[in-house]
């Protein structure tokens, strides 16, 4: 299970960061150390205007010209500074959140699926890119701040009590009225962005949906409806942003008050004492300059606080990934039998306590002979075939590959014996040639042919102008569900593993296809064991045995004949079908 922390202690954040920046300590290191030479540079620059109006005063020329040469000195050495410190916090930035979005890529890969398919995958997605983007603008733009404000607002406040005391508590007299100032105009802003981000994620999800649904939005005519639904989020999300641009325009002022007010009052009150010589010219000028420093550092921490909040929560969510249990990676890799590949012994499942979806169910597969399994939706075809890749575990009763129970295999092994066609056709990215290779990484080309003539999807991949080059995927060209299915078919039969396991595997196909693809799967199958679920019973007539599901319990079983020689839901079920295709066929004839 993965757990979802809204908020995350400093030493998770910590040492969550720390993890991922540990590899780059040089960059650290520069940056850390640009920005005290920043610091430095910047504090030397209000100290030199000092020296040099006192030395103008006394017409020290000789001392002025050598102030000029440390202002121009400090002037360069800070603008190389700040040169080195963007560019190492940008690097190991980019670097260390890059690796930390590996990291959460790889981990997804090796989670359980029961907690993948408890997760809504927006989430999933949302640490990776979000919460990783988070982070890695709080390292390039506040990196800074850690270290280069503290050294200015201890320094600056040090040399302005030194300069005049009084004057300094003059300044801090503001302190007060500028946090009240700040409390009251960023709680509204902080309650509206969150309403504004709100509504623009369900409007983007709605907007993503419509986008996903257009074919049914199109075929039903929603197009109104849909747009009116995702118009109505945009606009929420507007009326939001209406109110932050609002906020925004009366905080503008408030906040140049904020920066203004302690320099307003410094300069009436050093301007007082400078009239009635208590205050040099040059001690007023470097009071002002180092005044408006610490003002700008100050005014920031509270949005600094915020931010570091928020990035604490988004580390918090990836750490909280990061960690979470992964698939075990124990047990033993078999040697294959030829006989009884695979035993389901009295299995009993259910993906909630004391909710069986599987319950006594047996079997046997064995090489060159093929089992189907038929009953009606949710009659749990599909979670056999999960439970045979160990996705998840039986509750009673045990599933043996190879004689030996699941719990004593390791699990990449274990997926190595089956091939899987299932019902979604998913082609990843790239061209045909390389999803079909997915099934054998080291198949020569003559071999991905090979299977694609097995797999009844040579000729129309060669028809194509790019052959098996033709890039597919979501923005390659558009196949037909057949086409994909039958690379799908391809790349398992490229797999050559012992275990086919078919999951309406031929769900896509118009009949002649079919036909095809059935003649084709007969040869393949003879070498293999095979588990076949198949919605079409037509397709499963030569089926060594046939389990008939109801409700997840094997209500029937035999062959095709044995099964029609009962009157039972097999031949129920095989004689409604059959008579809707024969209805279907009449309707074609009357055309
Ligand atoms: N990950 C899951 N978590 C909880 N329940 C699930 C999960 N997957 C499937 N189910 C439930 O288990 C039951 C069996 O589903 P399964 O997909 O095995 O049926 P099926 O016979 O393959 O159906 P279909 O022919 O429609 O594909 C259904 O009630 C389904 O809602």
């Amino acid at each position: 299970m993965i757990q979802n922390s809204k908020s995350s202690t400093l030493r998770k954040t910590i040492s969550g960061l720390y993890r991922f920046i540990r590899p780059y300590k040089g960059g650290v290191i520069t940056a850390l150390t640009a920005s005290v030479i920043a610091a430095i540079c910047d504090l030397a620059g209000v100290y030199l205007i000092k020296q040099m109006i006192d030395n103008a005063l006394a017409s020290e020329t000789q001392r002025i010209a050598m102030i000029v040469v440390l202002v121009v000195v400090m002037v360069l050495a800070g603008l190389g500074a700040n040169y080195f410190l963007t560019y190492a916090t940008g690097r190991f930035g980019t670097k260390a959140v890059g690796d930390m979005r590996n990291a959460l890529a790889a981990r997804l890969s090796e989670l359980p699926m029961s907690d993948v398919e408890s997760e809504r995958s927006g989430d999933l997605v949302s640490r990776v890119t979000n919460d990783a983007s988070a982070i890695e603008s709080f390292i390039s733009e506040r990196f800074t701040n850690l270290i280069y404000s503290p050294i200015i607002v201890v320094s600056a406040l040090i040399y302005l009590g030194s300069l005049n005391w009084k004057l300094t508590l003059v300044s801090f007299a503001a302190t007060p009225i500028m946090m009240y100032i700040a409390n009251l105009i960023s709680k509204p802003i902080d309650e509206q962005s969150s309403n504004y981000y709100g509504a623009l994620a369900e409007a983007n999800s709605v907007a993503q949906e419509a986008i996903a649904g257009n074919t049914i939005t199109k075929a039903f005519n929603l197009q109104k409806p849909m747009y009116a639904k995702v118009e109505g989020f945009y606009y929420k999300a507007m009326r939001n942003g209406f109110k932050i641009a609002k906020q925004e325009s009366l905080m503008r002022p408030s906040v140049v008050m904020m920066y203004e007010l302690p320099v307003v009052l410094c300069t009436i009150y050093g301007g007082y004492l400078a009239v009635s010589g208590l205050l040099g010219a040059g001690v007023l000028v470097a009071f002002l300059q180092m005044l408006r420093m610490l003002v700008i550092q100050t005014v920031q921490i509270p949005d600094l606080v915020a931010n570091a909040r928020s990035v604490a929560g988004a580390v918090g969510r990836i750490t909280d990934m990061l960690e979470a249990p992964i698939e075990r990676t124990d047990g033993r890799a078999f040697t294959p039998v030829e006989k009884g590949l695979v035993l389901v012994e009295d299995v009993t499942f259910g993906y909630e306590k004391d909710k069986n979806i599987i319950s006594g169910v047996s079997f046997t597969l064995t090489k060159g002979q093929t089992v189907a399994l038929v009953g009606s939706s949710g009659s749990g075809k599909s979670t056999i075939l999960n439970l045979l890749l160990s996705f998840h575990e039986p509750q009673k009763g045990a599933i043996r590959v190879h004689g030996h129970d699941l719990k004593d295999w390791n699990l990449k092994a274990l997926r190595d014996q089956f091939a899987v066609v299932s019902q979604d056709t998913f082609l990843f990215p790239g061209t045909i040639e390389d999803n079909i290779r997915l099934g054998n990484r080291d198949a020569d080309f003559n071999q991905i042919v090979e299977a694609s003539k097995i797999a009844g999807a040579y000729s129309f991949i060669q028809d194509l102008p790019e052959g098996f080059q033709t890039q597919v995927g979501e923005r390659g060209t558009v196949l037909s569900g057949g086409q994909k299915q039958r690379i799908s078919i391809a790349r398992a039969a490229l797999k050559k593993a012992p275990i086919l396991l078919l999951d309406e595997a031929t769900s896509a196909l118009d009949t002649e296809s079919e036909a095809q693809v059935q003649q084709a799967l007969e040869v393949f199958t003879k070498d293999h064991a095979t588990l076949v679920i198949a919605h079409r019973l037509s397709t499963i007539k030569m089926a060594d045995e046939i389990l008939m599901l109801d409700q997840g319990h094997i209500a029937e079983r035999g062959t095709h004949q044995e099964l029609m020689e009962q009157d039972g839901l097999y031949r129920h079920y095989y004689l409604r079908q059959s008579n809707e295709n024969l209805a279907n066929e009449e309707d074609l004839e009357h055309v």
